[in-house]
């Protein structure tokens, strides 16, 4: 895939529509980027110090505009490779229905305002965290690692894990142990979320050249990886619970905490053990085990912000 590739016919054959919303909207991948969203805003409340409400609001802003501008940026270099896909083929990019300059521009702007925002109104701490999230998703993900690598989910996971850290940093001006644990439970997370989709969508990776783990190592191999960050993602998820000082969560996480991820393991013992029965497999415990898992992130995160204003 070169900048310069030509992107579908639809694309191309008519000039482009001036730009509808609804479809600079849909740039910023609004679905997966609420929890993204979320996750920040539960990292910026749990914190100990308290921060004036505008302030907050503020500041989540800047980490949706930087994460929705980082996810228009990925749409604008990839709209040839989103064209192959069924997923992704209705995006308005390889529709045609937005031109490939109005979306790097609005990627463009929506990026370095989300920056020189948070670090005007909040601190340039936060706004160098959020510049390296943005340049981890858009560039090391997107670009380098995600056609190079079967590792590109757990390298590139770190993109994703940011947020929470971003809000944390936002309410006290400083990095603590406790936002670093909540960066790395995103991260133990992000394989078994995408390995779980990739399982049963890994046709469509093949079909355009995507090396994701399930087309490079196989089935089988995917699963046994999805089962182990699985194992791994439960004692670190009731780590908050256990952390010294003022900072650790209390029962009501650490109870949720557990309850979750244990729940989390059964699926995965169930995806990780099993094989695809043959063409007809309906996938129907990957595709659950997926969607629990964006369940089991918003609860957790949840349950975190709950015990920190409802203490036992
Ligand atoms: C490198 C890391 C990640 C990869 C490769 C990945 C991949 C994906 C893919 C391919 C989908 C299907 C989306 C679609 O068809 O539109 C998806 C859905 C989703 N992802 Fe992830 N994801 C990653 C990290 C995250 C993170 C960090 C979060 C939030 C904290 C997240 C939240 C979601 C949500 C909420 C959905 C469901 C969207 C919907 O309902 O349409 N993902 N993810
Ligand atoms: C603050 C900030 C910049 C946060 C970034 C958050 C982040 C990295 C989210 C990753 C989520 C995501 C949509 C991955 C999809 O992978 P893909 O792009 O390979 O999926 P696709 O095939 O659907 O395009």
């Amino acid at each position: 895939m070169t900048m310069t590739s030509p992107t579908p016919a639809a694309a191309t054959a008519n000039p482009p529509l001036p730009a509808d919303w609804r479809d600079l909207i849909a740039l910023t991948k609004p679905r997966v980027m609420s929890l993204v969203i979320f996750t920040g805003l539960c990292g910026l409340l749990a914190a100990p110090q308290h921060i004036h409400p505008v302030l907050g609001f503020t500041a989540i802003l800047c980490i949706a505009m930087g994460a929705g501008g980082a996810a228009a940026l990925n749409q604008w270099w990839e709209a040839d490779i989103d064209a192959g896909m069924k997923r992704t083929a209705q995006r308005p990019l390889p529709q045609g229905r937005l031109d490939r300059t109005t979306a790097r521009d609005f990627a463009g702007v929506l990026c370095a305002a989300s920056v020189f925002l948070m670090g005007v109104a909040i601190s340039w701490l936060a706004a160098a965290i959020l510049a390296i999230s943005i340049v981890y998703y858009a560039v090391v993900y997107t670009i380098w690692l995600k056609p190079r690598t079967p590792q590109n989910i757990v390298i590139g996971g770190g993109a994703g894990a940011f947020p929470p850290l971003i809000g944390w940093v936002a309410a006290t001006g400083h990095i603590s142990a406790m936002p670093l644990v909540l960066f790395a439970i995103i991260f133990m997370w992000t394989p078994p979320h995408f390995w779980a989709l990739a399982l049963y969508v890994k046709t469509d990776y093949a079909k355009v050249g995507i090396p994701m783990m399930p087309v490079v190592a196989g089935e089988r191999s995917t699963r046994r990886q999805i089962l182990v960050y699985s194992i791994l993602l439960l004692p670190l998820s009731v780590l908050p619970w256990w952390l010294p000082g003022d900072e650790h969560a209390g029962a009501i996480y650490g109870v949720s905490a557990l309850a979750l991820s244990s729940i989390f393991l059964g699926f995965a013992i169930r995806v990780g053990l099993r094989e695809r029965t043959g063409p007809d497999d309906t996938m129907k415990p990957e595709k659950q085990m997926f969607a629990y898992s964006i369940l089991y992130l918003f609860a957790l995160f949840a349950a975190l912000v709950v015990d920190r204003f409802i203490p036992l």
